[in-house]
């Protein structure tokens, strides 16, 4: 049994501008497992950036249900919001978005601040996220020393720290070359089977393709297309639940 990270049902979302309508999200109805790595795609304009927002409760839908366990993120306030993106959701940006004058491993820590996580634990944990993303020895440094996969790497132990049930990652392989995209896109996956994170990832990248457990596709607001690949890796999650962790 896959668990479920975050289910949405004939979810809407438009914006008008200007008395302009457009209707970003057509009933999507998608539901988000641990422990899969899933990449969204499709052209410009889409709604991709707008379906992340939703479902990772920055924008409240126009209509439509979202359940994450037992919140519903459809009808709840935005304070509970604001609760439920810093305790389960980790969010990974094209542009790093890092603190340029905080070391690597103060970076890390952040998310556990907010979370009033004890400073020792916080710490020790913060260190094995960046073991994770094999940035250990460059825990001093500041961003402007790191390159640009580092500085992703940090990004994504920055998201992973706390361990989230769900994993947002808005082309993160964008600004970088190909071995160091690579590299990113095998983390990512990792971060999925292993901490039992539902990733979903938007790329255009078609070296992602061949990784994900699934793949998802949109056009003018609707998911046209949601398959498993079957030459992916089995999206089964029996591997974490039934495993060593
Ligand atoms: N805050 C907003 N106000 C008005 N219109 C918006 C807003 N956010 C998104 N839109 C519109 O909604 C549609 C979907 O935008 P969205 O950013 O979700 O697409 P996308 O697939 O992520 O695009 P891209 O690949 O270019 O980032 C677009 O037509 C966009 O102009």
């Amino acid at each position: 049994m896959m668990r479920s990270a975050i289910t949405a049902l004939n979810l809407h979302k438009s914006f008008t501008v200007q008395g302009v309508r457009t209707n970003a999200l057509i009933d999507i109805s998608v539901e988000m497992y641990r422990g899969e790595f899933a990449v969204l795609s499709g052209p410009s304009g889409c709604g991709k950036s707008t379906l992340l927002a939703t479902l990772g409760g920055m924008t409240k839908p126009d209509s439509g249900q979202l359940r994450a366990g037992e919140i519903d993120l459809s009808s709840s306030t935005d304070a509970q919001r604001d609760a439920f993106r810093l305790r389960s959701c980790g969010f990974i940006f094209q542009g790093f978005n890092l603190f340029p004058a905080l070391s690597a491993l103060e970076q890390v820590q952040v998310p556990l601040d907010y979370l009033k996580v004890p400073e020792a634990e916080a710490r020790a944990r913060a260190l094995a996220a960046l073991e994770r993303v094999g940035l250990l020895h460059r825990q001093h440094l500041r961003p402007s020393h790191l390159s640009g996969g580092e500085k992703q790497r940090v990004a994504i132990a920055r998201a992973i720290v706390k361990e989230p049930a769900i994993l947002f990652a808005d082309e993160p392989t964008s600004a970088l070359d190909s071995s160091n995209g690579s590299r990113i896109v095998e983390i990512l996956r990792d971060a999925a089977r292993q901490l039992g994170t539902a990733v979903l990832c938007v790329s255009h990248d078609s070296r992602l393709f061949s990784k994900a457990d699934r793949l998802l596709r949109m056009e003018d607001g609707r998911l046209l297309s949601d398959e498993r690949p079957a030459s992916g890796r089995n999206t089964d999650t029996r591997e974490y639940w039934h495993g060593s962790h």
